[in-house]
């Protein structure tokens, strides 16, 4: 019997002189090794995108993180810092992709960009720099750091002790987590719910109420050596036995 078949959308960045479509390799990892299933690399094709044909084999949605920001026009601001990387593509193939995905009742685990994206995608606006934001820690990593030390645990979030997280982590109240983004929540969607928040308030978790199926993201990298940390651990095999409770439903 075949194993589930979870898309990744791609990511349009710089290979050499090239453009490429491209998925960091510790994402695909993660689906492949943590949530047991087929990671399969969606192009950033926006508008061209088949959707249908995704759709009909996808049993799961895995949304990465990247450098490039949420374009802020489509929640009704300007880029407030055009110096940094925008990704239109990426967001013209991920929006649609993941509207059709909670109708459908697909399995959908968003991490960090895809924490920020989906949140948009189904209303709500971010903050395009938290930093500037009053009250607000900083959540950049320090780029001039070895990669270890940028995604290394960096601050505690307080879980929501009713929520689908805490409850998948065996009831645990705060977790560590690594932090390694300049935007963050501002208007959380309508139909989204509090998962986890950071000491700041920052949402750093939510959950897509009444989701047919699996629907959580997080702001932060549980797939960064996902095998030495046992709530990744977790995480990743939760998203996984969604996915083959959908394939087993379909
Ligand atoms: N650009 C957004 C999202 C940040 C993000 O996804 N960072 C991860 C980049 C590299 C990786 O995939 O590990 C922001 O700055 O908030």
């Amino acid at each position: 019997m075949r194993s589930p078949i979870v898309l990744v959308p791609a990511c349009v960045a710089q290979a050499g002189p090239h453009l490429a479509h491209t998925a960091h390799l510790k994402y695909v990892a993660a689906v492949a090794d943590g949530a047991r299933c087929t990671p399969l690399i969606v192009p950033a094709l926006g508008a061209a995108t088949d959707f249908e044909a995704l759709l009909a084999v996808a049993d799961g949605v895995m949304l990465t993180g990247s450098p490039s920001n949420v374009n802020a026009g489509l929640y009704g601001e300007t880029v407030l810092d055009p110096s940094l990387p925008q990704d239109p593509a990426r967001d013209a193939t991920t929006l649609p992709l993941i509207r059709a995905a909670i109708k459908r009742g697909i399995p959908l685990l968003a991490i960090c960009r895809g924490f920020q994206e989906m949140n948009v995608a189904l209303g709500g606006s971010l903050h395009q720099a938290l930093h500037g934001v009053p009250g607000m820690a900083e959540h950049r990593e320090r780029k001039d750091d070895p990669l270890d030390q940028q995604y290394a645990p960096s601050h505690r979030v307080l879980l929501d002790p009713g929520g689908q997280l805490a409850r998948l982590l065996d009831g645990a109240g705060e977790i560590m987590v690594n932090s390694l983004h300049g935007q963050g929540i501002n208007r959380l969607a309508a139909g989204l719910a509090v998962e986890a928040r950071a000491d700041d308030g920052l949402v750093e978790a939510y959950r897509v109420e009444g989701a047919k199926s699996f629907a959580l993201a997080v702001q932060w990298h549980p797939e960064w050596r996902f095998s030495e940390n046992p709530d990744s651990v977790k995480l990743f095999r939760a998203f996984g036995d969604a996915c083959r409770a959908y394939k087993a439903d379909r």
